[in-house]
């Protein structure tokens, strides 16, 4: 009997063995066969890279030599194991810490950031920015840091990118959520800039529901937590809510001409209600809130693609295609760099002046002479490429800044020549045109 069992059970061991023996010979063969062109380095891991490599070199170096072929094999799987394993471990980390704080701020291996000012406890705010990450909320958001305040951001990336903040992660001062403002957010704040909503036509019109809820549900959200905390809110409105205006230039008491079921309802209208809600919880829970209707915007970090006619038409130039534009091309716009902007919403969240203040640029242009004021100043030539019309494209706007020169001493300082040669400059940038330090 005993002698049988020994007899039977030699026979599984060699079976395992003659299988291993096997599948190492197949895999050996197999990376013999395979043509020597790695997969580039930024789709493979480091770990899965290594343990290719080292693969690679085993089977071409062991030639007929199996039993060094199978040990050496069997190491660089059990490298690749333990490579994995380690990222798996350091990955489970990071998940239980979003889980536990609800954000995640990883290491970042610089740790010199812009110099900021160092403010007393009296003196520094605890300031939330929604739709901080994005073109205007960043700029926003740098000014706020360099003036030695704590700034949380909040952005769902939907037309945010983490790169325009980049810069500050990992400073004690500054925290970065991935939170879209349709969700309620439970932090301790001082004052709120309210920028979250997606801001250029085509980006608005892509989800008109969303759009709506972002700044409906957005604002009741942010409004729910002024109200908790006792913050001061300052609403990113618009000069859409003006719509296609009779009046010219736009005053703050005028009540605007929006068509309500066209295609920029959805943003008009709910960037309209947010106004409302904004005075309807003052009113009824006294928060203290500002309404800055801003006018068309443009500068560095907006995206390539964003869709507007300042990025469109210098990224066509720059690129040598003929500049789109929409019938019938006098329709007028006033183009604001963002550094304005940003000065003049700062000065209105800190001022007494409660009711709606337009922030713009009173220099109007048609967008034919944009297009051609776009060609002088990059000094790059091109063609006119006209479009169809665009349905309830406002034929014109200006803003009147009589409200917020009177009120905020505040008027635009950047000239439209020195804005877009800025402008230019980044996306050259962006466009792989002109390399970093070049343009520093
Ligand atoms: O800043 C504002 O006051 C508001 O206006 C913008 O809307 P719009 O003025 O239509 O912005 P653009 O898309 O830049 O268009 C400006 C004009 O240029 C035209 N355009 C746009 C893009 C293009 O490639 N070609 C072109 O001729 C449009 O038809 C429009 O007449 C955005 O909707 C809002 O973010 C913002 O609140």
């Amino acid at each position: 009997m005993a002698m049988g069992r020994r007899g039977i059970s030699k026979q599984p061991v060699l079976l395992i063995g003659v299988c291993v023996f096997g599948a190492c010979l197949l895999l050996f063969l197999f990376m013999r066969g395979r043509p020597a062109k790695p997969a580039p380095e930024t789709e493979r891991s480091p770990s899965t890279a290594t343990g290719l490599d080292h693969l690679n070199t085993v089977a071409t170096t062991a030639k007929n030599d199996d039993n060094e072929l199978k040990s050496q094999i069997k190491e660089a799987i059990n490298e690749a194991n333990h490579n994995i394993e380690r990222r798996l471990t350091n990955l489970e980390q990071t998940a239980s810490i979003y889980k536990t704080k609800g954000t995640y701020t990883p290491p970042v291996s610089q740790n010199t950031y812009p110099k900021v000012k160092n403010l007393n406890e009296d003196q520094r705010k605890r300031i939330l920015v929604t739709g901080g990450a994005g073109f205007v909320g960043s700029h926003l958001v740098d000014q706020l840091m360099l003036q030695g305040h704590e700034v949380t951001v909040a952005d769902n990336y939907f037309t945010g990118r983490r790169r325009n903040v980049q810069h500050w992660i990992g400073h004690p001062n500054f925290e970065l959520l991935h939170h879209d403002v349709v969700e309620p957010l439970m932090i301790e704040v001082d004052q709120i800039y309210h920028l979250a909503s997606p801001a250029s036509p085509v980006k608005y019109m892509y989800n008109p529901v969303k759009t709506i809820k972002s700044n409906t549900i957005g604002t009741i959200n942010v409004l729910g937590l002024a109200k908790r905390v006792k913050a001061r809110v300052l609403f990113a409105s618009t000069s859409e809510i003006y719509g296609d205006p009779e009046e010219h230039p736009q005053k703050e008491t005028y009540w605007g001409h929006v068509n309500t079921i066209g295609p920029r309802a959805c943003y008009d209208e709910s960037k309209r209600v947010a106004e409302t809600l904004m005075y309807a919880y003052s009113k009824r829970d006294h928060i203290d809130v500002r309404v800055a209707r801003i006018f068309n915007t443009y500068g560095p970090r907006m995206h390539m693609y964003d869709g507007r006619v300042v990025s469109n038409f210098i990224v066509q130039t720059l690129n040598g295609h003929p500049l789109t534009v929409y019938a019938p091309g006098n329709q007028t716009r006033s183009f604001m760099y963002v550094s304005d902007l940003v000065s003049g919403l700062m000065k209105l969240m800190n001022s007494n002046y409660s009711l709606p203040c337009n922030l713009g640029n009173p220099e109007e242009h048609t967008i034919l002479e944009f297009a051609q004021l776009v060609q002088d100043i990059t000094g790059v030539k091109g063609k006119v490429s006209m479009k169809k019309s665009q349905q309830d494209d406002p034929h014109k706007r200006k803003p009147d800044i009589t409200v917020a020169k009177t009120q905020l001493g505040w008027e635009p300082k950047v000239s439209l020549r020195d804005g877009i040669l800025k402008t230019t400059a980044y996306f050259r940038k962006e466009l792989g045109l002109v390399n970093n330090e070049q343009e520093q």
